[in-house]
């Protein structure tokens, strides 16, 4: 394909960079330890300075990737397929959700946020970032809301986001991976004088999986 032709079919979502596709255990939040079929699109904007996969930022180093192959390639494993990145809403996920659908599979997403809610999900899961605050429409329609914790100011950002977002969506506090020995003991004390909360462990990295 043409460089024009490629650079169409993505800014319609029917083809997505993709970085990488795995297999794995949901390690965070509240599917923790399920299997799932990780789909990472390549390109954020939004700048985390702890960020674990800053060599997804760059969409242009991830090849523009046909969305009936990453389709093909999910079916395959379980019947969840976790589509993550780099930021999947820097794209329009219509396409790839529809497709992914009509294989009858149950489709989550990782997103920040940052940009207003395209595709049609079975669970969201909004992790808020302050360079970059979400969308009205990903806090509503949010089922979890997963708050990084990287320092103490990151307890009251935490409550700030749980007062936007809908109020089904289940309320989750995570340690910075960098900083977990110092923040995890903060988050279950936080946690237990705040029972709205709940703890999320990334347990894909204690496992030693991706
Ligand atoms: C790499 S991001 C990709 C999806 C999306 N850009 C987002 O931030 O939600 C996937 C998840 O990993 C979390 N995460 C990234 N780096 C982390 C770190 N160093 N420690 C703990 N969680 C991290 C993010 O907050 C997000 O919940
Ligand atoms: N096992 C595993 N679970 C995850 N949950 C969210 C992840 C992500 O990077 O979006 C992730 C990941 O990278 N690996
Ligand atoms: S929004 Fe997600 S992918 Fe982007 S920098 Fe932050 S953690 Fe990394
Ligand atoms: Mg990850």
């Amino acid at each position: 394909m043409l460089k024009k032709e490629l650079q169409t079919a993505v800014e319609k979502g029917e083809m997505l960079p993709l970085m990488e596709e795995f297999y794995t255990i949901q390690g965070e939040g509240y599917h923790t330890g399920t299997a799932a079929y990780f789909v990472r699109i390549g390109g954020c904007d939004v700048g985390c300075h702890w960020c674990d996969v800053k060599e997804s930022w760059n969409a242009e180093v991830h090849p523009p990737t046909a969305i009936d192959a990453i389709v093909e390639n999910a079916k395959k494993y379980a019947d969840t397929v976790v589509v993550t990145g780099g930021e999947p809403l820097t794209w329009d996920m219509g396409p790839l959700t529809q497709k992914l659908k009509e294989k009858n599979l149950r489709i989550h997403i990782e997103t920040s946020g940052a940009y207003p809610l395209s595709g049609d999900w079975d669970w969201i899961t909004l992790s808020p970032k302050k360079n970059k605050l979400p969308t009205q429409t990903v806090y509503d329609n949010a089922s979890e809301l997963k708050v990084i914790i990287y320092n103490k100011h990151d307890f009251i950002f935490a409550e700030e986001q749980a007062e936007k977002v809908n109020k089904n969506a289940i309320l989750f506090l995570q340690p910075e991976w960098s900083k977990k020995e110092a923040m995890t003991p903060l988050i279950v004390d936080y946690v237990m004088n705040n029972p709205k909360w709940r703890v999320s462990l990334q347990t894909h990295k204690y496992l030693n999986i991706p």
